[in-house]
């Protein structure tokens, strides 16, 4: 384990003060360990150093003028981090608590999710310390097309196409894409997640949300199970919450509890799916309104939180999807998840478990899919939107929805049948890294010092 230490202390004199960062490559250097000991070839083409420095680093300044007339400034970033298998290919963050570190995680966990899905993308990522909250319609629009105005040099069809993310949904995709082709002249596939109307893809908005349901069902099939009956915890009620909670209830199994920034709903009878729609798709508003329709659910607010810890993971139930942001399911709330009788979980946000926690569903044995893998549908249907684009068709939502199904079965043989190959079978974090990890390091050794 010399080089995880050697290389998260270089990362601590090179790139200060990036805590997520350093827990993102720790995460994938810790189950290195057999490949990388069984091909001396990898270090000897310093591939992990390579890996962990992005090809580049792009951050600007995005100013903006807000309703009342006031100049507003935020910073903007893209991170290039590696183009070993095609263009980089990553989504666009816009939320307060954006900056270096974090964009940087997510950039390099997007490398490995890319390369599992099999399609020819490289991985990177962006966004603002932008709050989206409580801004007009037309300051978003001011917002986005100023962050366009910079990053337009930066993206192409075949250099680097962005998508949506936290904060990030087809009204801000719509307006990024009209700056870029008023700057540009060009209409072409230069982000994905645009509106059905003009080049997006049928089943991008559900792709993530699906997927990590799909990817579940994988994991439960291994165990002889199925999705049929299970109660089942969500936490997030965004886009990729929304369409995991959507495909749960196709697949016979009861959500019956989200989140938002403000706090938990929990109704044991079933969420009303159609009602969150209409208050989060629609009125963009708190999940608390949710009451005002169905006075027995219940809402905890934030402040009620237990420490060290998040409401929703209390609760009783047989599986979980984190599908809000990272670090939001720390070692108490696995604990009380595994006691509680919950058998699996399956991220569809990144890096939504702390590192303590993913260690404890793992000795623990239930059955754990990490967001590169779990997640992945949602990239691997834009890389399908791309292929649309490209050559100037449009599937049908059943099309694309079945390539989406079979990509997810695709990763999660690929990181289960690794996971076996190195004696850790069922161990799906190890099984995605190495696996992930061996597509790229060999395509970076095959494409020379660059
Ligand atoms: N949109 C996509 O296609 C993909 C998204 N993801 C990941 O899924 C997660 C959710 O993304 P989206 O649903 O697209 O975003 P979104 O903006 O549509 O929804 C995010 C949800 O998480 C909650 N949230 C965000 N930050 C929070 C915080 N600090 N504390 C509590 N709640 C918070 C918000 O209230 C909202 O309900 C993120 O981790 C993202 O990186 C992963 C793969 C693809
Ligand atoms: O659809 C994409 O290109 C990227 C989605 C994304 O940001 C992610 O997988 O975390």
């Amino acid at each position: 384990m010399n080089y995880l230490s050697t290389t998260i202390s270089q990362l601590k004199q090179s790139s200060p003060a990036q805590t997520e960062f350093y827990q993102a490559v720790e995460e994938v250097l810790r189950t290195l360990e057999p490949v990388l000991e069984k091909n001396n070839y990898y270090a000897k083409h310093s591939i992990i150093q390579r890996l962990v420095e992005p090809e580049r680093q792009i951050m600007f300044r995005v100013p903006w003028q807000d309703d009342s007339g006031n100049i507003q400034i935020n910073k903007g970033y893209r991170i290039e981090f590696n183009s070993a298998l095609g263009p980089y290919k990553g989504g666009l963050r816009f939320h307060p608590s954006v900056n270096a570190s974090i964009i940087k995680f997510l950039g390099f966990e997007q490398i490995f999710k890319n390369a599992l899905t099999g399609l020819p993308i490289g991985g990177g990522k962006g966004g603002a310390n932008f709050d989206p909250k409580g801004r007009s319609d037309a300051e978003i629009m001011r917002f986005c097309q100023s962050f366009m105005n910079e990053l337009y040099r930066h993206i192409g069809p075949n250099t680097d196409v962005p998508a949506g993310d936290i904060g990030v949904g087809a009204r801000e995709i719509g307006y990024m894409f009209g700056q870029y082709k008023r700057l540009t002249g060009k209409y072409e596939g230069v982000l994905t997640g645009k509106g059905l109307l003009w080049g997006g893809s049928y089943a991008r908005k559900e792709a993530t949300g699906y997927g990590t349901v799909y990817f579940a069902d994988h994991m439960l099939n291994a165990r002889g199970e199925n999705l049929q009956g299970q109660r089942c915890l969500v936490s997030g009620a965004g886009n990729v919450a929304i369409y995991a909670m959507e495909k749960l209830y196709q697949l016979g199994a009861t959500p019956i509890a989200c989140s938002d920034s403000t706090g938990t709903l929990y109704h044991a009878q079933g969420l009303d799916l159609s009602l969150i729609k209409e208050l989060k798709e629609k009125e963009r508003t708190s999940l608390l309104r949710y009451l005002n329709s169905h006075p027995r659910a219940q809402f905890i607010p934030i402040s009620e939180y237990p420490s060290g810890g998040h409401t929703i993971w209390r609760y009783k139930a047989d599986l979980a999807f984190p599908c809000a942001t990272q670090n939001e399911l720390t070692t108490r709330d696995a604990e009380a998840l595994v006691s509680n009788g919950c058998k699996l979980v399956s991220e569809g946000a990144n890096m939504a478990a702390s590192q303590g926690a993913v260690e404890y569903f793992l000795k623990a044995g239930i059955s754990y899919g990490p967001g590169k893998a779990a997640n992945a549908g949602g990239v691997a249907t834009s890389q399908l939107e791309m292929a649309q684009n490209a050559s100037m068709q449009k599937w049908t939502f059943e099309q694309v929805d079945c390539q989406l199904l079979q990509i997810t079965k695709d990763i999660y043989l690929r990181a289960s049948e690794t996971a076996r190959e190195f004696g850790a079978p069922g161990n799906l974090v190890l099984g995605a890294n190495i696996a992930a990890f061996r597509r790229v390091a060999d395509a970076m050794i095959e494409q020379g010092v660059v």
